[in-house]
């Protein structure tokens, strides 16, 4: 009998938290499956994640795993933050992308312990990649990590660009969109891409969404952290451009829901900053849905005004909550800044505040009652996924996309971007916990249990795992 190899699966992820997440995620899911995989991390990401996600424990159950570093070329002492992401997108360009290219041609990793690698999972926006894949002929699928919604409206730069809705002035922010198929009703200039209100159209960001979205159409496949029930009229058109498309979101719920069946605890941590779990012995103390929680990912950033004006809202409220402020939130100090002694005190009667937390458990404590988000992707899904709803400070990426779809679509939320003032801040967490709670959560209670259902057997993204691991194998 043909006895055939077990597939190599080269797993490499943009090197921020946000992507690291689920590429992590999908990793653990490969080697549930006893599939070899190696994750290729930048040695700046994976000092962070040996010190704070204790990851050698999580993957050292699994002898098919290991880790590999390159270096991202940039001074040990770079904040590698998104401050600074045109430092990260050319590290990318001048750096990574020779050293992946050096790294797999010509052996493809092979060693005496394992195969060559057979299939590469890359980020969605390293589509140089692909040409490394066809070097070594192997299959290359790729990964965006946002929405749908978001990817498909980086189709339509160019569209955009041609009909003078590109670049747009200040005046013209409540404009209608009208070049992007199925969000002609309710797609504003505010709500698109960030990186679409650059100013020059040869700007580094702008420039890198919308090559690396065509570059992508080359890819062999493409997987999305999304699920047919919440983006199926945009994943319908989407596989015009890429037929071949495993949608697997929620990642993290799919994850517990293997999880649960290997009889592995359900959550794991991918983070890159120490976790205080302390705030969840103080949830433990609060009463049921009480507590708003508040946390901008791992990336946004906000100055002392802005900060104020969240903190008077968040007490103005009169609600109890747990507030995530990392500390590199506000990058830019004011050296006579002082909190006042009102929100101090106010903060120690019902609030908490801590610098990272275990947030995929904080949010399904059944003290928290509704989520203060910038609307990152995996914040989106896990919000979803706990049946909370949310207020929407939008800031980067694919944010001011996801929140509109949160608000006009999904109708789960309220979006306020672009303004951060007290009283509405305070006015809108009232909204989301008491005054327009109800028909909130009847929404977001139908998405999660679509949710559920997709990463049950028998369900979408359940079952297009299996056809993803099944795809992958046969091309080995
Ligand atoms: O205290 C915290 C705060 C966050 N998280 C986790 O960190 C992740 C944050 O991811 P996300 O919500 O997607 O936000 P970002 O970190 O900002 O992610 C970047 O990457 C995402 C995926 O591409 C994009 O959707 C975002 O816009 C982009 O900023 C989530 O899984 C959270 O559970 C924690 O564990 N503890
Ligand atoms: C690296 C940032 C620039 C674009 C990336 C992205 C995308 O897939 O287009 C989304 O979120 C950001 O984290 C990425």
């Amino acid at each position: 009998m043909e006895h055939k190899p077990i597939p190599h699966v080269l797993i490499f992820p943009f090197p921020a938290q946000g992507h690291i997440n689920s590429m992590l995620k999908l990793a653990e899911l490969l080697c549930l499956s006893g599939l070899h995989v190696t994750f290729l991390n930048t040695e700046f990401i994976h000092l962070r994640l040996h010190r704070f996600a204790d990851v050698e424990t999580r993957f050292g159950i699994f002898p098919g795993f290991r880790f590999e570093t390159i270096s991202d070329g940039l001074p040990a002492d770079h904040s590698r933050s998104f401050n600074s992401i045109s430092d990260l997108i050319h590290s990318v360009k001048t750096f990574i992308e020779p050293t992946f290219r050096k790294l797999l041609i010509p052996d493809r990793l092979k060693s005496e312990d394992r195969p060559p690698v057979t299939c590469i999972i890359a980020d969605g926006v390293l589509s140089f990649t692909i040409d490394v894949a066809e070097a070594i002929e192997v299959p290359c699928i790729l990964w965006r990590t946002p929405s749908a919604c978001y990817f498909w409206s980086t189709f339509f730069i160019s569209e955009m660009i041609a009909a003078g809705e590109l670049p747009f002035n200040d005046d013209e922010m409540d404009k209608a969109i009208t070049s992007v198929p199925g969000m002609e009703n309710f797609l504003r200039s505010r709500d698109l891409p960030s990186f679409c209100r650059a100013k020059e159209l040869n700007d580094p960001g702008l420039q890198l969404i919308l090559t690396e979205t065509i570059n992508s159409t080359r890819a062999t496949a493409h997987i999305l952290n999304t699920f047919e029930d919440l983006e199926g009229p945009i994943l319908s058109q989407l596989r015009a451009y890429i037929p071949k498309l495993y949608t697997l979101g929620p990642l993290h719920a799919l994850l517990n829901s293997r999880r649960k069946i290997a009889s592995q605890p359900p959550t794991s941590s991918n983070s890159l900053l120490e976790i205080d779990r302390s705030c969840m012995t103080w949830l433990d103390q609060q009463p049921s849905k009480s507590v708003v929680y508040f946390s901008f990912g791992s990336v946004v950033f906000m100055s002392h005004a802005q900060m104020i004006e969240f903190w008077y809202g968040l007490v103005n409220s009169g609600k109890r909550f747990l507030w995530v402020l990392r500390p590199d939130s506000i990058p830019v100090k004011t050296s006579d800044f002082q909190v006042p002694e009102e929100l101090k005190l106010a903060t120690k009667e019902r609030g908490y505040i801590v610098d990272w937390s275990p947030q995929e458990e904080v949010l399904v404590h059944p003290a928290v009652g509704g989520f203060f988000t910038h609307s990152g992707w995996n914040s989106t899904l896990e919000s979803m996924v706990a049946g909370l709803p949310m207020v929407c400070w939008p800031q980067f990426a694919d944010q001011p996309i996801n929140s509109r779809y949160v608000s006009e679509v999904w109708k789960i939320g309220f979006d306020m971007k672009d303004t951060c003032d007290r009283s509405i801040v305070a006015k809108l967490i009232r909204d989301m916990m008491d005054d327009k709670r109800e028909e909130l959560v009847v929404s977001v209670n139908r998405i999660a249990e679509q949710a559920s259902k997709c990463v049950s057997e028998g369900g979408t993204s359940n079952r297009n795992l299996d056809l993803l691991i099944e795809d992958i194998k046969a091309m080995s």
